[in-house]
């Protein structure tokens, strides 16, 4: 079997507190801290996942949720393959604030078609007991617009963290595997076939 290796850009958008950075940090290092600080401006770390043997390095950008930095965060939206809209389930207006996210998102990356680009949806502090969103009600939300993938997620005890940010990569691989299972050989020359008789052009 064939060996590929490809690079995606993941990054983490939400409010600030939604638990961004402790995703980030579950994911690459399995660890969580309860007193995290706020993120200014981005950080990015990488990890390489194996998907059906092809090596995937994903970079992982985690950005500032608060407003006040903004202007730090938006000029590395571009490139991205890939953009984690996190909410909290604790935190209701973290929730409606998911189209702010996807519009600012789209904006300053280029977006053409924002219900075509790879939104992965994360409903982070499910661990919390007191819950202002429902699971149904942030399906919902992403079945509306564009049919996004939605986990129900916790840094705190790594409840679906791989699978949340591995999620494109291995969409992305199957997909390629898929194609080329399918894929026609179109572009052959039949060196057999006879010339035109008269040479005759167009
Ligand atoms: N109970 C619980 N607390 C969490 C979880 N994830 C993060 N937290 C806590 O929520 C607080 C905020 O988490 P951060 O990861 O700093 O949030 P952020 O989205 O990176 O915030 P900004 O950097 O300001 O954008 C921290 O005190 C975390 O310990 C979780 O899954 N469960
Ligand atoms: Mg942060």
């Amino acid at each position: 079997m064939t060996t590929k290796s490809s690079l995606l850009k993941v990054i983490l958008l939400g409010d600030g507190g939604v638990g961004k950075s402790s995703l980030m940090n579950r994911y690459v290092s399995n660890k969580f801290d309860s007193h995290l600080f706020h993120t200014i401006g981005v950080e990015f770390l990488n990890k390489e996942l194996e998907v059906d043997g092809h090596t995937v390095t994903l970079q992982i950008w985690d950005t500032a949720g608060q407003e006040r930095f903004r202007s730090l965060r938006t000029p590395f939206y571009r490139g991205s393959d890939c953009c984690l809209l996190t909410f909290s389930v604790e935190d209701n207006q973290s929730f409606l604030n998911l189209n702010n996210w996807k519009k600012e998102f789209a904006y300053y990356a280029d977006v053409r078609d924002p219900d075509k680009f790879s939104f992965v949806v994360l409903g982070n502090k499910v661990d919390v007991a007191e819950r202002q969103v429902s699971m149904e009600e942030a399906q919902r939300w992403c079945q509306e617009n564009g049919g996004y993938p939605y986990f129900e997620t916790s840094a705190k005890d790594a409840t679906n963290v791989s699978a949340a940010f591995e999620e494109e990569a291995v969409r992305r691989v199957l997909s390629s595997e898929d194609r080329a299972e399918h894929l026609l050989p179109t572009d052959t020359v039949d060196l057999r076939r006879k010339p035109r008789a008269n040479g005759s052009c167009c």
